[in-house]
């Protein structure tokens, strides 16, 4: 039999007994942050968890980690502890386990409805860096960018291209993102203009959250690559591609990126995720040895991009692709990041790059589904080559399972002005 919580759970939901994402939230304005892991409508907060004794395996008896404001001590526990806790998480919230089913005082205290909390970053986020890992999204742009001759660089077959973002302006699903300014592309022979940036766009990806690190020197190897990896979350790179066409040569992205970065609040574990593994892309040229994996893996992960143009109140789907096309798997990058001995250190994330398909409905940011502006989107009325302000975007992603889904939640921010 399918495994129930006494928890109803629509089959609709996200946050079934089979997915257990954990979030940092707080349950009042003025309590302290603590994890939680999402069941239908309802956060179990894991500080009363622990507090109550209920962690009783070998590994997290005593641990202080679920009475921390961030995940990071946690994640560094790596996969062992990750089982265990969910082992009993699954259990306590099963339909045949009396301890918190039949204890209601106890139930009021330690599940709380989702809607009246408030969710803050998971982790805190050390470093953050962005991968370049979907073939359809680099072709596009290698055209958009560079022309049709040889649009993707022959370095990008080998090696899983990134650049260092930047981790202090990553913020939570829901907060605002005000337009930058910058220097702008120059038009014909004038010299680059200044203002508020004319192409803000959105990026859709997802990211991985590192789990236990890796000692500075020590290079993780690519077929225990998995062992470092806590989880995923979506993650949207905002884009200002006037400042990021004009800045990017030859050091890669800076301002044009680094203004906001906004991820989801849940991060679901690679062991929810593990039904749902199914083959990378083939790789040609095969790829050098410290990138060769045993298994290549990927996740069949549906993704959704939604835009909400201001002063609507619909919001309209403008892509829908899948995690699956990703072309460098999860673990090819992080073999990569560490292959010159740099280390990850718990708690930092990487994004895949953004997840364009092969469909013109599966791209993953607005240069590419406008062209960089030649064929505005029409949502419902409005008409959009980039985003405007007070356009909200929301990301959504989840597996289907068999009568339930394991889900990501949303990913959403709203455009704010310019500030002059
Ligand atoms: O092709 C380029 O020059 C740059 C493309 C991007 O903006 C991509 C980037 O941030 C990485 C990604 O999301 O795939
Ligand atoms: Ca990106
Ligand atoms: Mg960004």
């Amino acid at each position: 039999m399918a495994l129930k919580s006494f928890i109803e759970v629509h089959p609709d939901s996200h946050f079934p007994i089979q997915n257990l994402p954990y979030g940092v939230f707080k349950p009042e304005p003025e309590s302290q942050p603590r994890p939680g892991v999402a069941i239908g409508d309802y956060v179990l907060d894991l500080y009363e968890i622990a507090s109550a004794g209920l962690f009783d395996g070998p590994l997290l008896k005593g641990s202080d980690c679920f009475h921390q404001p961030t995940l990071n001590k946690f994640v560094a526990m790596g996969r062992p502890a990750w089982r265990e806790a969910r082992a009993t998480i699954q259990k306590l919230l099963s339909s045949t386990e009396p301890a918190l089913r039949d204890n209601a005082n106890f139930r009021g205290k330690s599940l709380i409805p989702v809607s009246k909390v408030e969710m803050l970053l998971p982790t805190n986020i050390g470093d953050y860096t962005d991968f370049f890992a979907s073939l359809h999204h680099a072709t596009n742009c290698g055209i958009i960018f560079r022309g049709k001759e040889n649009p993707v660089p022959l370095n990008w077959f080998y090696l899983p291209i990134a650049y260092h973002g930047r981790a202090s302006s990553v913020v939570i699903s829901g907060t605002g993102i005000v337009r930058p300014s910058g220097q702008a592309y120059p038009l014909g022979d004038s010299p680059p203009s200044f203002g508020p940036s004319q192409k803000l766009d959105f990026e859709l990806e997802m990211a991985a959250v590192v789990g236990p690190g890796n000692e500075l020197g020590k290079p993780v190897d690519v077929n225990e690559a998995a062992d470092h990896i806590f989880g995923l979350v979506l993650m949207n790179d905002w884009s200002a591609r006037d400042i990021q066409r004009w800045e990017y040569v030859p050091l890669g992205p800076f301002l044009g990126k680094s203004f906001g970065t906004t991820i989801s609040p849940w991060i679901v574990t690679l062991e929810a995720l593990e039904p749902f593994v199914c083959e990378a892309p083939k790789q040609d040229p095969p790829p050098l040895l410290y990138l060769a994996e045993e298994i290549s893996r990927n996740y069949d992960i549906s993704l959704q991009v939604q835009i909400k143009p201001a002063g609507h109140d619909q919001a309209s789907v403008v892509s829908n692709t899948n995690f699956k096309y990703l072309y460098w798997t999860l673990t090819q990058q992080l073999a990569h990041h560490t292959v010159n001995g740099c280390n990850l250190r718990p708690g930092d994330i990487f994004g895949t790059g953004t997840l364009s398909g092969p469909e013109p409905d599966s791209l993953g940011c607005l240069m590419e589904i406008t062209w960089n502006g030649e064929r505005p989107l029409s949502l419902n009325g409005a008409t959009r080559k980039f985003l405007e302000d007070g356009d909200e975007v929301i990301f959504s992603g989840f597996c289907k399972g068999n009568g339930y889904k394991v889900g990501f939640g949303t990913c959403s921010g709203k455009v704010l002005p310019s500030i002059p």
